[in-house]
């Protein structure tokens, strides 16, 4: 995605501005460091590209901008609970309108702050109180961290996961490194070599994975280093060419230049007490 054609609507800063993409709003950061963008419908990071290097997110060119489904493609956050826990799945944070919080800037990169907090609609989903806040660092590196507390009067438990979509070369050429000795695929324990690579669709939940877990993206010539925090799994998907025929907003080939490695609380294992925080977060290293 070329996030500088977007059309400006506000100037916040030299290096901030607010633009258009169809139906949503976008924060797009043009700094020395790196552009990035991140749409305000589902606090979803659209791309990042470190300056002098290939963009590191991958999106579907039939993705949905008009704020009615999830975004298929970029960081999708899915809260507050993972996959099909619940409906809707992957809950409903990646179909709820965030609010811009804050931005700073040094010559070192900009922080974008975005926030959610419950209303009518979430509490008809899921009724408690909270405030949760998209912290997006954009420099040499993307840190995104999503940061979720209970404002509430009961304790409540939480999953999620930042569904980093990667934009590689070619999945054929492409392994996921340092996953640990064990993963979950179709609710079954498997023994993994720790390594992932791809020869049709693959669904894991990797359970022991390192802090660290490695894109070899040889197609490009580059790895991608993504390190995480605050998660319980290292979840790799790829659907292959029948579900990518299957879906609506992903090219029938789609599935040949992306692979996700996502940064997650795979069982809603966290329990935040009234007043308590935790904080899921996962960086983007490219080198
Ligand atoms: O199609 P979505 O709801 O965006 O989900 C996309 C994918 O997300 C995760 O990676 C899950 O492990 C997959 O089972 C799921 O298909």
């Amino acid at each position: 995605m070329d996030v500088k054609q977007l059309p400006t609507l506000a100037v916040l800063s030299d290096y901030v501005t607010v633009c258009e993409l169809d139906g949503i709003k976008v924060v797009r950061v043009i700094h020395p460091k790196a552009t990035a963008a991140v749409s305000l419908f589902g606090g979803h990071v659209l791309s990042f590209t470190p300056t002098g290097k290939k963009e590191t997110i991958w999106m579907s060119e039939k993705a949905d901008f008009t704020g009615n489904k999830a975004i298929r493609g970029g960081i999708p956050v899915c809260w507050p609970w993972f996959g099909k826990a619940a409906e809707p799945s992957h809950g409903f944070a990646r179909t709820s309108e965030w609010a811009l919080n804050e931005h700073r800037e040094n010559e070192e990169g900009v922080i974008i702050s975005l926030t959610l907090s419950d209303n009518a609609e979430t509490r008809a989903i899921w009724p408690h109180a909270f405030h949760a806040e998209i912290l997006m660092e954009v420099g040499d590196t993307l840190k995104v961290s999503l940061v979720s507390a209970n404002t509430g009067e009961r304790a409540m438990q939480i999953g999620g996961a930042l569904h980093t979509y990667f934009n590689i070369g070619d999945i054929h050429q492409t392994s996921v490194s340092e996953l640990g000795n064990e993963y979950i695929e179709a609710g079954e324990r498997k023994p993994s070599s720790g390594t992932a690579k791809f020869e049709g669709e693959v669904d894991r939940i990797y359970t022991q994975a390192a802090k660290a877990v490695v894109i070899d993206d040889a197609a490009n010539q580059r790895r991608i280093t993504v390190e995480n925090s605050g998660n319980n799994g290292v979840v790799v998907w790829n659907p292959w060419q029948a579900l990518a025929e299957g879906m609506a907003d992903m090219e029938n080939d789609g599935f040949l230049t992306m692979v996700c490695a996502e940064s997650a609380v795979y069982d809603r294992s966290v329990t935040l007490q009234p007043g308590e925080k935790h904080t899921l977060s996962t960086e983007v290293i490219c080198k």
